[in-house]
């Protein structure tokens, strides 16, 4: 008996070996791989880019490993991940089997986490008809009404973090939901929780139920995992109902509202479309306030590239009014600047993970359906051959040479279909930043702050830099008086800037 077990668990690991074995087959250069394990040993515990970069190095703009059955495919640069993600869209545009986040934590809800396919397209078709560019365009008002307050705010207090999450909350709430937001409402932070909570547990290492799938089978009271994501998925619903029983009963147009009354959302269950609509804050807030956090570290670190930026905010706009976007096309180097933010510090340094939905053959090699593809945004931003010295922050570079490639927002079917908002947004205020403010790094127990560019926190698929403190110098008495003004004069009726929202979209006028 004993025997014969021993042959049956040798010819499994045999047979496994071979399977492997075929499917690595001629599959895309990387490091040597294990029998089984493949790279499994080698996969970092630490730093995922610093790792994902030196191979890139080594082998190449596209890199293969194996992790146990798994075949994981990184793209290193732009004409890789254009090719594939873009050209080949068809095939390399799902999402790989994500038994936790998308099964459990969030009940195949979630926009991101969705396979490719009928219920991905109505979710993107629907995000698009809010989000696309030619919408975007009428949310100017909004976005520029809450930078006043940002800016009023840094003038009072040293807490910028948590300045700029509120302001990049309350624009996709406002959109959202029709409120604004002031950074003390219980549901404000419930919704910063469930957005926190979510990118913990799917940054938090590989689940149990992810490496055997099967044991989500498993009875309730055996399966902690179902219990888990029962719980979190309940609680963000119940939030994302609440918001939306709010959004129904304003008076002025919301997305919700849009959303019911002429978006056609047969195929998908009343929850999933509360869901789909609740993913935007999720996405949208903490990611472009990530984007204005580095913008400040690089502001600090880079005071040339700052005196430049406000020598044509000054030429351009001059001391005795706010600038707007409309003169962002009279300046070059603040566009630049704001580019060259994006690329230093690409804040999802590994894209989305895409999956592969068909056998393709690339460059040469092969590609097994089921393999799972990461775009190494990090590895793409500074990559020597792209980009001449990559790791200087040096707006030049965009005045230089206008072909140069940006990708913070991804490429193909899943690139961010919230680009258009995250940009205007960054478009608004980082030249208002950089018009008001000389920049300094703050204090710790009374000594100045020695900022570090490379001190980031890589958090799943997000890459934060570690707080810092930061000091927001008003650059004159003239800009700080016209900030507080604005300030005090500043339309406040969140339902009369929705309702010209409206009204624009409704004409498909071309006012922004
Ligand atoms: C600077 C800010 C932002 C950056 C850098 C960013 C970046 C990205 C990236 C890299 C992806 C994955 C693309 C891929 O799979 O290839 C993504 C997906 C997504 N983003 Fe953004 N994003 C930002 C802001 C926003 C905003 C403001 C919203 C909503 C209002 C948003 C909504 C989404 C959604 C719903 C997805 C999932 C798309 C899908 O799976 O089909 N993002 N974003």
């Amino acid at each position: 008996m004993q025997a014969l077990l021993t042959t049956l668990v040798c010819g499994l690991v045999v047979l496994t070996t071979l399977w492997i074995k075929t499917r690595l087959k001629n599959i895309p250069p990387g490091p040597p791989r294990l029998p089984i394990l493949g790279n499994l040993h080698q996969f970092p515990s630490g730093s995922v880019i610093s790792t994902f970069d030196k191979w890139h190095k080594k082998y190449g703009p596209i890199v293969g490993l194996s992790l146990g059955s798994q075949t994981l495919i990184l793209l290193g640069n732009m004409e890789v991940a254009k090719e594939l993600f873009g050209k080949r869209g068809r095939i390399y545009s799902s999402r790989p089997r994500m038994v936790m986040g998308n099964e459990n934590l969030t009940q195949n809800k979630h926009t991101a986490l969705l396979p490719y396919g009928p219920k991905w397209k109505i979710h993107n078709r629907i995000h698009n008809s809010i989000l696309a560019a030619g919408k975007t365009q009428h949310y100017t008002e909004l976005i520029e009404g809450e930078s006043i307050r940002v800016l009023h705010h840094l003038m009072h207090t040293s807490e910028y973090n948590r300045c700029y999450t509120r302001f990049t909350s309350s624009i996709i709430f406002s959109l959202v939901y029709g409120k604004q937001l002031q950074g003390d409402e219980p549901e404000f932070h419930e919704m910063l929780q469930i957005a926190e909570n979510f990118v913990a547990a799917i940054a938090g290492g590989t689940w149990l139920v992810d490496i055997f799938p099967f044991i989500n089978r498993l009875p309730s009271f055996l399966n902690p995992w179902k219990r888990m994501g029962n719980r979190f998925h309940d609680r963000a619903m119940r939030l994302f109902e609440s918001n939306a029983t709010h959004a129904m009963g304003t008076k002025a147009w919301n997305f919700t509202k849009h959303v019911h009354a002429a978006e056609d959302t047969s195929g998908l269950t009343d929850r999933e479309v509360l869901y789909m609509i609740g993913v935007l804050f999720e996405a949208g807030n903490d990611s472009t306030s990530t984007v204005l956090r580095f913008c400040t570290m690089a502001a600090i670190l880079f005071p040339d590239a700052v005196k430049l930026a406000q020598a044509e905010l000054d030429a351009v706009v001059g001391p005795s009014r706010l600038p707007s976007v409309d003169d962002l096309p009279q300046m070059p180097y603040v566009s630049a600047f704001i580019n060259e933010v994006l690329r230093w510090r690409p804040i999802t340094p590994g894209g989305v993970v895409h999956a592969s939905s068909e056998d393709d053959i690339f460059m040469g090699y092969k590609i097994p359906r089921g393999s799972v593809l990461m775009f190494n945004h990090w590895s793409a931003h500074l990559d020597e051959k792209t980009y001449d010295d990559p790791l200087s922050f040096r707006p030049e570079r965009w005045l230089e040479n206008d072909n140069l490639p940006l990708h913070a927002f991804g490429y193909g079917r899943r690139v961010c279909p919230g680009q258009y908002v995250a940009r205007k947004t960054l478009d608004v205020m980082i030249p208002r930043l950089l018009w008001a403010f000389d920049f300094e790094a703050g204090y710790e127990n009374g000594v100045r702050a020695k900022i570090d560019p490379y001190n980031l926190q890589e958090l799943g698929a997000l890459l934060r830099p570690v707080p810092f403190p930061a000091i927001f110098k008003p650059r004159d008495e003239a800009r700080r008086a016209l900030i507080d003004k604005s300030f005090a004069n500043r339309d406040a009726n969140l339902d009369g800037i929705l309702n010209r929202i409206e009204t624009a979209i409704s004409r498909g006028s071309e006012v922004k």
